[in-house]
């Protein structure tokens, strides 16, 4: 029967890892995505640039837009420092539950915040709905010709202040050439490209790392 290749990534999770310990969760979807079936996760390669800049940043407040599976969640939440939390954002609610599960079994949940919506209606209610001021680090993973307009829309909410960081998948393939094009050029913006690959493929694809400046 059609089971969707989010809910064989979850059966992979509860078959092969150890639940409570999100790298065997982290290398399970990691594996069955490079060698059963490939799936937009950010993956390993890209995934080691993320946890470097997690690390260094070190936020208290995070954002994920595009949850999927889950993946990037639990590599991210794995790394967040005690009581810091990652709001990740998800309008499909088929995967929005797949996700669910996978930050569950990982023993992550208490430190990932999963809202189901487009981001587009839950930008503007962030600081109200969380008590929030601004996000210390945002990871763009949702769809590509959206980056720009939520990072528009962040700014003009007042969720970035100065310092606050942008991380974006993908800005070469499938690519976000509106997005590198604003932050490349805009003087709000100190923008840096980290070459890579596209997620178990030898792609190439990078993620830009953007500081915003007030
Ligand atoms: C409407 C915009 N707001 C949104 N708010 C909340 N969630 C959203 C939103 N958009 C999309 N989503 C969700 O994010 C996810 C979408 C991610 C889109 N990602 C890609 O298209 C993508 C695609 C590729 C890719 C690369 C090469 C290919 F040949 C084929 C695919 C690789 C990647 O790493 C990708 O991230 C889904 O779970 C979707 O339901
Ligand atoms: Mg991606």
């Amino acid at each position: 029967y059609g089971s969707t290749r989010p809910e064989r990534i979850l059966a992979e999770v509860k078959r092969k890892a150890t639940r409570g310990d999100a790298r065997s969760v982290v290398d399970t979807i990691d594996q069955y995505c490079r060698h059963q079936e490939w799936a937009m996760n950010v993956g390993d390669e890209k995934g080691t640039i993320l946890d470097s800049i997690v690390c260094e940043v070190k936020p208290m407040a995070m954002l994920e837009l595009g949850t999927y599976c889950g993946y990037s969640a639990v590599r991210i939440a794995s790394l967040l420092p005690p009581n810091s939390r990652l709001i990740t954002m998800e309008f499909n609610p088929v995967f929005a539950a797949i996700a669910r599960q996978v930050i569950a079994w990982a023993g992550v949940e208490d430190k990932v915040v999963l809202i189901e919506g487009p981001s587009g209606d839950w930008i503007p209610k962030m600081k109200k709905e969380f008590g929030l001021t601004s996000f210390d680090l945002v990871f763009l993973d949702h769809w590509k010709d959206c980056y720009l307009p939520d990072t528009k829309l962040m700014e003009e909410c007042g969720l970035l202040r100065t310092g606050s960081i942008l991380v974006a998948d993908n800005v070469i393939c499938p690519g976000a050439p509106d997005y590198l094009e604003y932050v490349r050029g805009s003087p709000r913006y100190e923008s840096k490209y980290f070459r890579s690959h596209l997620e178990y493929t030898r792609v190439e694809d990078g993620i830009e790392k953007s500081v915003f400046l007030g």
